[in-house]
């Protein structure tokens, strides 16, 4: 085990800001404040069921993820032009450097607006270019992985493949979101298939509030490199065995999973007990405009609220995120020295 500095207790929370992190489960349509949905539909002549930016924020009290992915997509329709896909993603990018991630690998959902005749082109391209440019002007580096709504039909991900081909260089990988109950993995085998033969990485949504089973199905059917939230995957120790042996990492969203009452309570949270288990956990936001925090906030809350996570764990945390990245190796061992150095600089006299 490595040899930490020692870290007083009342410096871990300015630890875990300062800390250098890459943030690998954001959904770019779930980091659309209420004040720029209104504004992008003022630009764009959208009508919303909603009154104001008020009345759209008393609308965010949700039971379970389903009555969370209504009001999404429905915030989501304000997107039309390409130029509006750089501005939502330039806003998140400009928040996530604030909280020190030094890398992101972002979800996009095509099929949510290319469904509303938005070309691919503009949703790919506004999204890079902002991602271009966030790197250029803040340092900050990030990837864009195209995520398909488990809710269609594998054909329609097929289409969605389809179109998005000629920008795949664009593209770091696949994903798999939406409604996860009654929408298993093995819906989509053989497009996922397709994406691992086009030399694509796989993740995939597991374990949010689907069984184990949906884990099992992520890991042998869609052979998903890391599985976004996977929370579930306490209940089975074989699994738990499995995703330690084989270092699969969790991308695990704590204020997600209290918003969408996956856990009655953050207290009830079971990031440490994953922490424990040797799993290669990571916290990250999910909607961070939805569900009332960035990836800091998510980091300072669950802290806070789980009194039996250590200096360690956030030492583990983000070694985690750069380990579970698709980044170069060469990216991931600066980041762990810039680890140490923030560590360093939190120690007292030991
Ligand atoms: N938490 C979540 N689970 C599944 N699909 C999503 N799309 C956006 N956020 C999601
Ligand atoms: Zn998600």
């Amino acid at each position: 085990m490595v040899k930490l500095p020692p870290i007083p207790p009342e410096r871990l929370p300015g630890l875990l800001a300062a800390s250098p992190k890459a943030e690998l489960h954001i959904h770019i349509e779930g980091s659309l404040e209420p004040e720029m949905i209104f504004a992008l539909a003022r630009r764009n002549g959208v009508a919303l069921p909603y009154a104001g930016v008020e009345e759209l924020r008393r609308a965010y009290a949700f039971t379970d993820l389903q009555s969370f992915l209504d009001i999404y997509y429905a915030g989501a329709s304000v997107l039309l032009h390409e130029q509006d896909f750089y501005d939502m993603a330039r806003a998140y990018l400009a928040r996530a450097a604030g909280d020190n991630v030094v890398h992101a690998e972002i979800f996009f959902d095509p099929q949510t607006h290319t469904a509303r005749g938005v070309a691919m082109e503009a949703v790919i391209n506004g999204l890079y270019r902002a991602c271009a440019d966030a790197r250029a002007e803040q340092g900050i580096s990030a990837s864009l992985i195209l995520s398909f709504l488990r809710h269609l039909s594998e054909d329609d991900a097929f289409a969605t493949l389809e179109q998005a081909m000629p920008l795949l260089d664009r593209i770091v990988g696949v994903g798999l979101d939406s409604s996860e109950l009654g929408h298993p993995p093995e819906k989509f085998a053989r497009v996922f298939a397709r994406c691992r033969e086009l030399g694509l990485h796989v993740v995939a949504h597991a374990g949010e509030e689907g069984p184990p089973a949906y884990i099992w199905g992520a890991l042998d059917v869609l052979k998903a490199e890391r599985i976004d939230h996977g929370v579930q995957a306490v209940h089975d120790p074989a699994l738990m065995l499995r995703l330690a042996q084989e270092r699969i990492p969790l991308t695990v969203c704590p204020l997600s999973n209290q918003k969408l009452c996956v856990f009655p309570d953050l207290s009830r949270h079971n990031l440490k007990q994953l922490l424990d288990a040797g799993l290669v956990a990571t916290v990250n936001s999910d909607d961070p405009a939805y569900f009332g925090g960035y990836v800091n906030d998510n980091f300072t809350q669950t802290f806070a609220a789980l009194p039996a996570l250590t200096a360690r764990d956030a030492w583990q945390l983000a070694g985690n995120s750069f380990e579970a990245s698709f980044a170069a190796a060469a990216d991931k061992r600066a980041w762990q020295h810039r680890l140490e150095e923030c560590f360093a600089r939190h120690a007292g006299r030991g």
